[in-house]
């Protein structure tokens, strides 16, 4: 790429052979002389390589001027031979020169596929402007007194360049003053019914680009066309013009024989060409050319030879032929003839009308490229049609001379007003050519020129045909090889103000790139650490959390069910509602326990929402907007697993919940009756065993009467000890039932199993704000890592444009300026 950015002198013999052509496909036409100006065009090139300086000029003799003795056809010969030597040298600098800016327009092509050409934005101008200068792109400092005549032009939005605010749309292409400084690359943008200004805020810029690149493409084409112009021996004359404006009658005025076919109606359909017949041998004769042949004279196949009298019926017959080489025979002294001159092959072609169609329009004006000299004909009668006017500006654009020829002025009464009125409009339609009126504009009647009858007419006629000649021949190097200079100038300018706009485009590009590199670097660099940190972070608060949670939970539903036997506040309705007692105990306790499960969870939702919080905040601080707060609903916790546990706890009421015998442990094995017993005795003897109790009684009563008593105390005892027992019921139950309870919860696990499924539930709900977390910073440091590669990437494309339009404002100044340097007027006698 980079050995691109400025074609150098030395490569040109690359584009040359890229661009070589075949020898005209006229092989006596290319061979033959340049009708006294030395040998064809064709030869030089031949021996001609452009990476060799041309050689100086021979020094020529100091020329005698008139009545210095020197006979006068000498004097002409040698002004002739400097004249061809300047044009010559011209010829080749130009051809030079093309193959240059071709190599340029191809590198531009090839920057343009890497990085779209900037096609500078409409701007609203406080005043106009015509042309550009690297001050017009001065950024505009608020200490700086001098503000740009227009703000810097913008590209389209790449990934870093500041964004229009939104609602403030800008138009990305030139303003009318801007455009106006382009000539050759001005872009078209008439699209359908858009306007202009509406297709600016419509195109992106891959569209400019790919329409940048159809139009350099068509300008290498037409750089081509040019190139074959100059190299080509022979000058070639449009005759064009509108429908019957006399057209045919003046090529065979200039013939001075009736040659074309002139008619009322409109006749001539396809392109005549009329050459000197010296070129086809000496031959009279009309090839018809077939359509899609390509024309070689040798090869019959390619046209059809007819006799000049048929070309009548040849010239409507566009169905079957493009077009027709006319060769014949101008018998017309040197001086006089214009065919065969002495100087040089000249075609003169007779066009189809203008208006004709739009196809025979549209071949008219591709034709022109080919052309050295237009000779446009008018109708006095009818002045200048809307398609006469745009093939004149069109022409305008590269043509050193535009012949205006006001034909049938025979036909005008009042010839001072009409003069007047067809000179005001070529002063509109092209300034030049009306500046050099004198020489250019021509109102004659072609008609009366071969009759010979009107001597005057004749002599408007001869001073048209004076002035015709001198263009043709005289200042053949301006009006051959004056279009390829004007094109080319006007081509490198153009050039200069792409390479303006768009090194100023890259550099300001480049300067934003690099100072969002400075700050993207360590940025990344600081995400990837904070990445880790935050992550730590967020991890051990959740770890923390899930601790705390846990622990509480565990404390809480612990102390309950220690306690549970406790604070059962179960109002008592007496032993017959023992039951009833019993199942409200028992489901108060469970109530109890139920409720201190649901309490460690609010306690574990209120740490849940202290955590979330904690980590969003987290995420806040480090990611800002980036952050994606999600919504939580902490009410939406524990809402499954809440009593799964409690609905296991499978103890019920048994029947010796109602009595605690814990009391009679010692003397287990021992029946009911005699616990009954021994209870009560010891209650009402105040002794300690039953065994003890007979004994003192028997001591007391004697055996007989102990005997006597023993039966109502046994029954005494039973009933004392029911009594007793039915009066521990109400403390029984609540102790024996808490007893099962715990026995049960303990078995099964409850504290920690509730306790760890409350944890578990707050770590499920901590791990979603930390996976946002997570991913956020993923987001952040994956975008801060595709910004940064892209950054990267653009500002190496930048810093190539910068280089390469740097290069191309400078190949582009110093080839206008050599290209200005082109004498073409050098060594003629003016
Ligand atoms: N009065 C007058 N008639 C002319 C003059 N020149 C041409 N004509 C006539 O105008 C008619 C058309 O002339 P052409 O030479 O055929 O016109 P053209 O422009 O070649 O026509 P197309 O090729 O068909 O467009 C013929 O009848 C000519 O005789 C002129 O100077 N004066």
């Amino acid at each position: 790429m980079s050995q691109r950015y400025y074609p150098a002198e030395s490569s040109s013999r690359g584009a040359r052979r890229q661009f070589a052509r075949a020898t005209p496909s006229e092989p006596s036409e290319a061979g033959l002389s340049d009708s006294g100006y030395g040998g064809s065009i064709t030869d030089d090139m031949r021996n001609f390589d452009l990476n060799e300086d041309m050689p100086m000029p021979p020094r020529l003799p100091v020329l005698a001027g008139p009545g210095s003795g020197v006979p006068e056809i000498e004097r002409r010969q040698h002004q002739m031979h400097v004249q061809q030597l300047h044009y010559n040298q011209n010829r080749v600098a130009l051809s030079r020169s093309i193959y240059r800016t071709i190599e340029t327009l191809e590198g531009l092509q090839e920057m343009n596929q890497t990085w779209p050409i900037h096609y500078p934005a409409v701007q609203r101008l406080d005043r106009a402007q015509t042309s550009m200068t690297d001050d017009d792109f001065m950024p505009d400092t608020a200490s700086s007194s001098r503000r740009p005549r227009f703000s810097p032009p913008r590209r389209a939005l790449t990934t870093f360049e500041r964004q229009t605010k939104p609602g403030t749309p800008e138009p990305r292409l030139m303003a009318p003053q801007i455009t106006q400084g382009f000539n050759i690359l001005k872009l078209d943008l008439r699209i359908g019914s858009l306007s202009q200004s509406e297709l600016v805020h419509s195109l992106e810029k891959e569209s400019i680009a790919s329409l940048l690149d159809n139009k350099l493409a068509q300008s290498i084409k037409h750089l081509l066309s040019l190139r074959d112009r100059i190299e080509d021996t022979a000058s070639k004359v449009l005759v064009t013009g509108d429908l019957n404006a006399g057209k045919s009658t003046f090529c065979n005025a200039l013939l001075r024989r009736k040659v074309l076919p002139e008619d009322q109606q409109p006749c001539t359909e396809i392109f005549c060409e009329v050459l000197d017949c010296r070129i086809n041998s000496g031959v009279e004769e009309v090839h018809a050319i077939f359509k899609n042949a390509t024309y070689d004279r040798m090869d019959e196949r390619t046209y059809e030879a007819r006799p000049l009298k048929d070309l009548e019926d040849i010239v409507i017959e566009v169905d079957k032929y493009s077009q027709a080489k006319i060769y014949v025979e101008d018998s017309r002294p040197i001086e006089q003839s214009l065919l065969r001159n002495g100087v040089v092959d000249i075609a003169l072609i007779d066009a189809p009308g203008l208006n004709m169609d739009s196809v025979q329009t549209t071949a008219v004006f591709a034709r022109q490229e080919e052309i050295d000299v237009v000779v446009f004909v008018v109708s006095a009668e009818n002045h200048f049609t809307l398609s006469a006017k745009e093939f004149l500006w069109n022409a305008a654009n590269e043509k050193a001379y535009l012949f205006i020829v006001v034909n049938r002025y025979d036909n005008i009464r009042d010839k001072v007003r009409c003069q007047r009125m067809i000179l005001e409009q070529i002063a509109n339609i092209s300034p030049a050519t009306f500046k050099d009126s004198q020489d250019l504009v021509h109102f004659v009647s072609s008609n009366a020129v071969i009759d010979g009858k009107d001597p005057d007419k004749n002599n408007d006629f001869d001073n048209l045909e004076n002035s015709l000649r001198g263009f043709v021949l005289d200042k053949r190097a301006r009006s051959k090889l004056g279009p390829a200079k004007s094109y080319l100038l006007n081509l490198l300018r153009d050039l200069e103000q792409l390479a303006v706009i768009n090194q100023s485009v890259a550099g300001r590009e480049l300067d934003s790139l690099r100072s969002d590199l400075a700050t993207l670097t360590p940025k990344y660099d600081e995400s990837v650490k904070a990445r880790i940190a935050v992550s730590d972070e967020s991890d051990r608060q959740i770890e923390d959390t899930c601790n705390a949670v846990y622990r509480n939970s565990r404390r809480e539903i612990s102390r309950t069910i220690e306690d549970i036997d406790k604070a059962q506040n179960i109002p008592w309705r007496g032993v017959f509602s023992s039951f009833q007692y019993a199942e409200d105990t028992r489901k108060a306790m469970l109530d109890a326990i139920t409720r201190a499960v649901i309490d460690s969870e609010d306690a574990a939702r209120r740490s849940t929402v202290s955590g979330v919080g904690a980590i969003n905040a987290l995420g806040l601080l480090h990611l800002k907007q980036e952050y994606v707060e999600r919504t939580f609903r902490p009410d939406l916790m524990f809402k499954k697993k809440r009593d799964a546990l409690g609905r296991n706890i499978k103890t019920q009421i048994a029947a010796f919940d109602f009595f605690d015998f814990d009391r009679q442990e010692k003397v287990a094995g021992m029946s009911l009756s005699l616990t009954v017993f021994s209870v009560a005795s010891s209650r009402m003897f105040g002794v300690n065993s039953w065994v003890d109790g007979i004994i003192q009684a028997s001591n007391i009563v004697g055996i007989r009467n102990t005997k006597r008593l023993i039966i109502p105390a046994i029954v005494f005892g039973i009933g004392a000890a029911a009594y007793y027992l039915v009066s521990d019921v109400q403390r029984a139950i609540p102790k024996k039932l808490a007893k099962r309870i715990k026995r049960e919860l303990t078995e099964m696990d409850y504290v920690h199993q509730n306790a760890e499924r409350v944890s578990k539930e707050v770590r499920k709900v901590l791990r979603f704000p930390a996976e946002e977390l997570r991913s956020g910073f993923q987001k952040n440091i994956e975008g801060l890592k595709i910004k940064k590669e892209e950054a990267t990437k653009r500002k190496g494309e930048c810093e190539v444009a910068v280089k390469y339009f740097g290069n191309l404002l400078r190949e582009s100044r110093e080839h206008t300026g050599v290209v200005e340097r082109y004498d073409l007027e050098a060594g003629s006698n003016h």
